[in-house]
Parts: C-alpha cells; structure tokens; sequence
C-alpha cells in the first residue's frame, strides 16, 4: 500500500488541537504520513512538535467580529497564510485536510478549497465558531460533537459524531496520579481546570475558598501558564500545575469532582470519565457565549451543575461545591446513560475512505 499525506490543522487553544493528536494517534501509519498546518507562535506548535509530527508554520490573522485597526492588518495577515498554506498542501499534496477550528484554520482550508483537496471540518461547540462559519461551505464534511450544534450546517454534508476523546484519558491509574500528585490514598480529590489557558477568575475563587476545600479534599489546580500562586507552593493537599501532558490521564483517573471552565472537549472528557462537573463557563463579556450554552445543554441532561461567573463568589462557590457533592451519585448514573459512540473509530474510517492507495 503506498503511503498518503493527511493533514490536520487547528489551534489558538488547545481545545482546538487536542482531538487532532487523539485521531492522529490511531491512524495507521503505514497509510498515512501525517503532517499539521498551525500558526508560527501559537500553542499547537508546542503541542505538535512535542509528538514529533512535522509542523508547518503559516501567518495568521485573528477573526475579530468589531471593529479594529488591526483588522485591516489581519486581513494582509490572512492572506499571506492562504499563500503559505498553498504552498505547503502543494508540495504535501495531501488526500484530505482535518480542520479542528481555530481562527488559523481559515487559510489552510481556502487554500485546500482552491487546489481541490477535500475537508472535514470538526465543531466541538453547541454553536459554531467564526472559524467554522466561514469554514463550513469550503468543507466536504462537517462533524459535531453535539447533536444540536448539527443544525448550523448543511444538512447534506453535517453527521453528529460526538467529541473524539484521546484514548489514553481512559487508561489512568488512579494510584499513580495519588503519588505523583503526592496525595493521600484515601481523601476525595477536586481537579480544578480553567480551560486550557487558564481562567484568572475561577484561579481566584479557588485560592480564596481553599481552607475550606481542604477540610473536605485535596486540590489539584490546573492554573494556566503563568499562574501559579508561589505563596501557596507548600500548603499541603494542594497542588498548582499551569499544564499537564500525559500525566493528565493518572490524575483524572484519581479524581472524584471537577471545577471547569464549558470548554467542550474537556466537557466530554469528563462526561466519558463519569466525573461529576461543576461547569463556570467563560462569560459573555469574554467570548461568544458558547460555553455558556455549552454548559446549559449539559446540565439540562443532568451532567453538570452550572455557576456563572456574574454569580461566582467565594460562598457561591463552596455552595455549588457541596450540592455537586452530595448530587454526585445521580450525575455519575446519568453520565452512564450517555450515548457512547467510538468517535475516534469513526472518524479515523472516515479518513480512510480518503485513502487512494
Ligand atoms: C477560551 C476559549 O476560547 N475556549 C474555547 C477552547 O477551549 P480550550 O482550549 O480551553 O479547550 P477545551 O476545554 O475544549 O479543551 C482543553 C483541552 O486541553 C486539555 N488539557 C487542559 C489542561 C491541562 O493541563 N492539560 C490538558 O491536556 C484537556 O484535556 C482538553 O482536551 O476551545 C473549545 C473547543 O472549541 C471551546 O469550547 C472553548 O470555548
């Protein structure tokens, strides 16, 4: 069989870049020579080159909905990218592009358009984001991860596929993550995550609020880059870490309850991990608003306990904290009632029916 290229492209936040490495981990790779297309500076280079898979930079503009003097620059930015992406998917020549969304995906996947190479585009959000908006009319195919986000597409060419989970998330021991984490075998644990580039509000509650979790749990704290509170490094059961890679998987796996921000893939990881969820999505005057219908659609299945941030105090929060608590026996039995597709499996076929050889 001979070997094809496939590329994949997203970033600007992890959230955009970790569902590409859990598919290109299972592609075979006797089929498949796996290239990515990303921003020069943006996280998923560091991401991508870390699993040695080759990365090509291109110049990117970001996608601002008002109006700013850096718009007019953006889209020079923007066009420069299409000429890059061009000439990368000229000399890849590959069979199919995978695009996760990211305002860095726009170019590559005109450039893709403009040389006939076909897309698949995947939205992990309830409503799509401007990326994927402008995306979606170059692409062959289009996935989601939630079933109402299907609506915002083409009909012809949109399937629900839910949201591809990297498999080593389900591989953890909890044991391992206790001691890597240096914890106690026997007290609960709360893993707080503020989304994949940290969440200044929600790292504030928790540092306010933690001599009370500690009578209760011990705390993991993934902060973000640049966060971490040096006056706390030797409070006992409590353990700040701006990123964590594989060790993730161990950790989760010794976690009972988790503080989130509404970033969808971490949602569905903790919805596959029957972790019970207190979800403080990112507020309106910060983004879209996505998170929050995000959030709103996994506590309606009975997931999640939300808290928005307008409401997010100290008591609020320990409050929310008790009620996921005791609720947690009744969002772990309906989490077990969730749909379970293997959505790696199907979209890894779906790439290689892409495959000429
Ligand atoms: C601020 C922002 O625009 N956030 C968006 C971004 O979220 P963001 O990038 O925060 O992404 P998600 O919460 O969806 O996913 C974060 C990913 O990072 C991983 N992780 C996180 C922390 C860590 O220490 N280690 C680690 O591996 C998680 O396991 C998860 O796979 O993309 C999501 C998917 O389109 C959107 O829903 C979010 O609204």
């Amino acid at each position: 069989m001979k070997k094809q290229v496939v590329v994949f492209t997203g970033g600007g936040s992890a959230g955009h870049v970790t569902p590409n490495i859990a598919i290109m981990n299972e592609l075979d790779p006797q089929k498949w020579d796996i290239h990515y297309i990303g921003s020069r500076k943006g996280i998923e280079k560091e991401l991508i080159t870390k699993i040695n898979i080759p990365y090509h930079g291109i110049s990117s503009g970001k996608l601002r909905r008002y109006i700013d003097l850096e718009n007019v620059k953006d889209v020079f930015r923007v066009i420069k990218g299409i000429m890059d992406a061009r000439r990368v998917l000229r000399k890849l020549k590959p069979a199919v592009v995978f695009s996760k969304g990211g305002f860095v995906t726009v170019p590559v996947i005109m450039a893709a358009k403009s040389l006939n190479i076909p897309v698949y585009l995947h939205e992990s959000d309830l409503t799509p984001g401007l990326a994927n908006k402008i995306a979606q009319r170059f692409a062959a195919k289009i996935f989601t991860s939630f079933e109402e986000a299907a609506k915002f597409f083409p009909s012809t060419k949109t399937e629900v596929v839910g949201s591809p989970i990297r498999r080593q998330l389900f591989e953890g021991d909890a044991l391992n993550g206790r001691r890597w984490l240096g914890f106690d075998v026997n007290r609960p644990i709360l893993t707080v995550m503020g989304g994949s580039l940290g969440a200044k509000k929600i790292n504030s509650s928790v540092r306010e609020a933690l001599p009370e979790l500690l009578k209760e749990f011990q705390v993991v704290h993934l902060c973000g880059k640049g966060n971490l509170d040096s006056s706390l490094e030797t409070v006992e059961g409590y353990k700040q870490l701006e990123y964590v890679h594989e060790e993730l998987a161990d950790i989760l796996a010794a976690t009972d309850f988790v503080v989130t921000r509404g970033g969808s893939n971490a949602i569905f990881e903790f919805l596959s991990l029957h972790k019970p969820m207190l979800i403080i999505p990112l507020p309106k005057s910060q983004s879209r608003g996505d998170q929050i219908l995000n959030a709103q659609a996994f506590s309606k299945k009975g997931y999640a306990v939300v808290l928005e941030e307008e409401q997010l105090t100290k008591e609020t929060f320990i409050e929310q904290i008790d009620y996921l608590e005791s609720h947690g026996t009744v969002i772990q039995a309906n989490m077990r009632e969730a749909t379970k597709t293997d959505t790696i499996a199907y979209l890894v076929e779906q790439i290689d029916r892409m495959h000429k050889g």
